[in-house]
């Protein structure tokens, strides 16, 4: 059972790009068999794709030419695909890539609250940028750190405390919105809050077994953030 959504604390939002932002996996699943077609192999199935995303492109690549969720594949064979794959998807990132219901309102919303909005994913910044852009996305969010920006990429807290530092606030005025494992580990590690969304490409039931990897409150859409937003402004402002 996760917490009902405490915003009182929180100066700006984080998001997660892919299963929170954007509803990305058809593109990814299509330049992942296109690249393994490519290569002589067989198509996979989407819900085992889907089940591959989340650690960057590199891993994706690793995943994808091998089925298997640890292995890593050939270093020949890993070169070829990632230049396949990487070209592909950058010609087809947003053939069927949409946001989820919900994003572009719950983000427009939070902006006219007058809370910063950026973007922390795995994806390597050049393609997060270019999918946000083609979205028409890209100038809602005053910063976009991709997983190659920085030295470490979630579950690192590095991403989240490269934010704070920007945004000039504390970790714990931070709220880390994400579908996955590595967007509550990162949210955790930097000693931020941690939303979890329940529509993206892992079960935050599954995730919540575990106390490491448990939300701190887990919403449907982001919209749900609005109303949450207005009570702390309120509760803060009889505050002070
Ligand atoms: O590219 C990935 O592996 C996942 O990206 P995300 O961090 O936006 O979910
Ligand atoms: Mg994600």
């Amino acid at each position: 059972m996760n917490n009902a959504l405490q915003l009182n604390h929180i100066q700006a939002f984080a998001f997660d790009l892919d299963g929170t932002l954007v509803d990305s996996i058809k593109d990814l699943a299509l330049a992942a068999n296109a690249m393994r077609e490519a290569l002589g192999m067989d198509d996979l199935p989407l819900d085992t794709l889907k089940s591959f995303v989340g650690d960057g492109m590199g891993r994706l690549v690793h995943r994808a030419l091998t089925n298997d969720h640890e292995a890593l594949a050939d270093d020949a064979l890993w070169q070829q695909g990632f230049a396949f794959f990487t070209q592909y998807y950058h010609e087809h990132i947003a053939d069927y890539s949409s946001p989820y219901a919900g994003v572009v309102d719950g983000v427009q919303l939070l902006k006219s609250l007058g809370y910063p909005v950026v973007v922390v994913t795995n994806k390597a910044e050049r393609f997060a940028i270019k999918l946000l852009a083609d979205l028409g996305m890209l100038d809602e969010f005053s910063l976009v750190i991709g997983g190659d920006t920085l030295p470490e990429k979630k579950p690192s807290a590095l991403p989240l405390q490269h934010v704070c530092e920007v945004l000039n606030i504390e970790p714990k005025q931070l709220a880390m919105v994400g579908d996955s494992h590595n967007d509550i580990l990162a949210a955790k590690a930097a000693g931020a809050y941690a939303i979890g969304v329940n529509y993206g490409y892992e079960n935050m039931d599954d995730l919540a077994q575990d106390p490491n990897t448990r939300a701190d409150a887990v919403i449907q859409s982001l919209t749900q953030l609005y109303p949450a937003a207005q009570d702390a402004q309120m509760a803060q402002a009889r505050e002070s």
